[in-house]
C-alpha cells in the first residue's frame, strides 16, 4: 500500500551544512510519527521539506503517490508552526476565515467556527489577535492549519505556549485527524506529549533517524532515559 505521506532518501544542505541527510520513511493514514531530537537536528528543515515549502538536494517527498511541492499535493498539507504568523490586526475569525477562503474551503464561515470551537477559542474570536494572549494566538494559528481538513498534518512544536486546556484541545484535535485518516508528523520536545498521540516514534540527530520504531508497547520512562543516553 502507498504510504499517504513517503519521504525518499530526502536530503537538504544548507551550504557545507547537511540539514536533513538521507531521510527516508512512510506514514499510512490514520499514523502520526512523533519526532524529537536536539535543536539543531534538522526536525524544522524536514518538516519544511515534507510541506513542500524547501526543496530537497535529492530524493523526494509525496503525498499519496503525488511528488512535492506540485500545488495540488501541497493543498493537503497542514502545516502548525511555533511562529503563529497571523496577521495581527485581524480577529482570530478573519484570519481562520482567510485561509479557510484561500484554500476554497466551501461554507468557510461554518468551517471557521467549527475550528475556531475545536480549539475552544471561538469567545474571543472577534477581537484582532494582537490583544490574544501567546496561548490564544497559538490556538487560532492552529485552528487556521486545520481549517480545510488537511490530510497531511506537520506540527512544529504545536504545544509551545499553550496552556493546559489549550494542550488538551490539540492532543483532541490530532487524536481526532488521525481517526479521520489524516497522516501526522509531530515534532516536540516533550517526549509523553509526542509519545500520547504518535503510532511511530523517530529521533533525528545530525539529519538523520537514529531511531524509528511503532510506540506500541513503548515504555515513556524506558523511552525518555535512553533517549537521555542516545545524546550524553
Ligand atoms: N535557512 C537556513 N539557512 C542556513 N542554515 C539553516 C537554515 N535552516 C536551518 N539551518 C541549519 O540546519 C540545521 C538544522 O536546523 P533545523 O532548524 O532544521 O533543526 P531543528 O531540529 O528543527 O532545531 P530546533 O529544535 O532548534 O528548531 C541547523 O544547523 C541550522 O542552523
Amino acid at each position: 500500500m502507498t504510504p499517504l505521506l513517503e519521504a525518499r532518501r530526502l536530503v537538504r544542505a544548507f551550504g557545507t551544512r547537511q540539514a536533513v541527510n538521507d531521510v527516508s520513511f512512510g506514514i499510512a493514514a490514520g499514523e502520526a510519527l512523533a519526532l524529537f531530537g536536539p535543536n539543531g537536528a534538522g526536525k524544522t528543515t524536514l518538516l519544511r521539506l515534507l510541506a513542500g515549502l524547501l526543496k530537497p538536494n535529492s530524493g523526494s517527498a509525496a503525498i499519496a503517490g503525488a511528488a512535492l511541492p506540485a500545488p495540488h499535493a501541497r493543498a493537503r498539507v497542514g502545516l502548525i508552526s511555533h511562529r503563529t504568523m497571523l496577521y495581527d490586526t485581524l480577529t482570530a475569525r478573519e484570519n481562520v476565515r482567510f485561509a479557510a477562503q484561500l484554500h476554497g474551503v466551501p461554507d468557510a464561515e461554518s468551517v471557521t467556527q467549527h475550528a475556531l470551537e475545536q480549539l475552544r477559542v471561538a469567545d474571543r474570536a472577534d477581537v484582532p489577535v494582537r490583544a490574544l494572549s501567546r496561548g490564544l494566538q497559538q490556538r487560532v494559528a492552529i485552528a487556521r492549519a486545520i481549517v480545510h481538513g488537511p490530510d497531511v498534518l506537520l506540527a512544529d512544536e504545536p504545544y509551545t505556549g499553550l496552556d493546559e486546556q489549550g494542550a488538551s484541545a490539540l492532543t483532541g484535535l490530532l487524536l481526532e485527524r488521525r481517526s479521520a485518516g489524516a497522516a501526522l508528523v509531530v515534532v516536540t520536545h516533550a517526549l509523553s506529549e509526542g509519545l500520547a498521540v504518535a503510532s511511530h516514534a523517530a529521533v533525528m540527530r545530525a539529519g538523520s533517524f537514529v531511531r524509528h520504531e511503532p510506540t506500541q508497547g513503548l515504555d515513556v520512562a524506558r523511552y525518555a532515559a535512553e533517549y537521555r543516553e542516545l545524546f550524553a
